[in-house]
């Protein structure tokens, strides 16, 4: 775990000195948009063209919002239009890096680097910033296009639909503002809440988050008795947004970040949705429980010094699910 100053890689953790003892996620700094013609995008600057090939994305299978950009890649159609690296989930000295030792794993297909620090230098010699997944390069330019999750998959929401005829909206214009509203508060209590519980270092940072977060699961809880998806009867962004938490939770959030009010499994209404989301089309294949499991207890040396990694919990995502009853279109 570390960061790059000045272009130079130096190890050292999340710094919690500053904020009391919470965790503050750093702002991704790579910020294009590839767009259907190049045009520039809401941030960023222009110049990268929807084209079959021309674009590479690496990702970590552990990595919730790097699993945010798989889902949107598979559910698009884009597997043949946009390839990919896979990380080794061991994020240890050296940050990411690529090693090939366990399964899922794939090297990086495009320059053979060893760590995926190299590729942020490659763009920006004297880059200063965390070095995280998901990373969207463009083989064209040599450059990075994005590192934020939340911009890369509006990106594949639409940008390559004349190439694909993949025309699947995710962010339909007429439900923007209800996913703009849930993302926000999914964010900030369930995405980003189980790592400020998992990552605070005093009691009473840890405690915030953890009563926010479960105060946003019981209230996601609620709204799932009687919608069937979270922006009403289609699913959105924001179901898979939340989905990517989810499917973690009961295997390593509720042990490895001390997130153990309650298992998802202890509510009936998002165990049936999150069922229902693993067992859609194209997306099991995107959940690897063996590089989530090792990434966490594995990495995270400060929380886990044992490096041990828990057999279970036993569950099965491919339990039925009782879904249907409510109305979708
Ligand atoms: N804003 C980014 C956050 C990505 C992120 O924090 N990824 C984690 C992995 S789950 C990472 O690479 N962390 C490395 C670090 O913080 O040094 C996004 O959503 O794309």
């Amino acid at each position: 775990m570390g960061l790059l100053v000045d272009g130079k890689w130096q190890d050292q953790w999340y710094d919690t000195g500053e904020s009391n003892g919470a965790f503050v996620r750093e702002g991704a700094q790579f910020r294009n948009w590839i767009t259907a013609d190049g045009a520039p995008g809401p941030s960023g600057e222009g110049g990268f063209k929807a084209e079959e090939g021309r674009y590479h994305l690496y990702v970590s299978l552990a990595c919730p919002w790097a699993h945010r950009t798989l889902i949107f890649r598979q559910l698009k159609g884009l597997e043949s239009l946009i390839s990919i690296s896979v990380v080794h989930p061991d994020m240890l000295e050296n940050g990411w890096a690529f090693g090939r030792d366990m399964a899922g794993t794939t090297g990086d297909t495009l320059f053979g680097h060893d760590y995926l620090h190299q590729l942020y230098t490659r763009d920006t010699p004297q880059y200063s910033g965390r070095v995280t997944v998901p990373l969207l390069w463009d083989k064209e330019r040599e450059r990075i296009v994005s590192n934020e999750s939340s911009e890369i998959i509006r990106m594949l929401n639409s940008a390559f639909d004349d190439l694909t005829g993949n025309r699947l909206d995710l962010y339909p214009t007429d439900l923007r503002e209800t996913i703009d509203r849930l993302n926000r508060r999914i964010y900030e209590e369930v995405n980003n809440g189980v790592y400020r519980a998992g990552f605070a270092t005093t009691q009473r940072a840890y405690e915030e988050a953890v009563v926010a977060l479960f105060g946003a699961l019981d209230w996601l809880e609620l709204h799932l008795a009687d919608h069937r998806y979270l922006a009403g009867e289609r699913i959105t962004e924001a179901d898979w947004r939340l989905f990517t938490t989810l499917v973690r939770f009961d295997a390593v959030y509720v042990g490895h970040f001390k997130c153990n009010l309650r298992r998802i499994a202890d509510y009936t209404h998002l165990s049936h949705y999150l069922r229902e989301l693993y067992q859609w089309p194209g997306v099991s294949v995107t959940v690897d429980m063996q590089h989530i499991k090792r990434h966490y207890y594995y990495s995270h040396g400060q929380i886990n010094p044992t490096r041990v990694i828990p057999v279970g919990p036993l569950f099965d995502l491919s339990a039925p699910h009782d879904r249907g009853r409510l109305e979708s279109l």
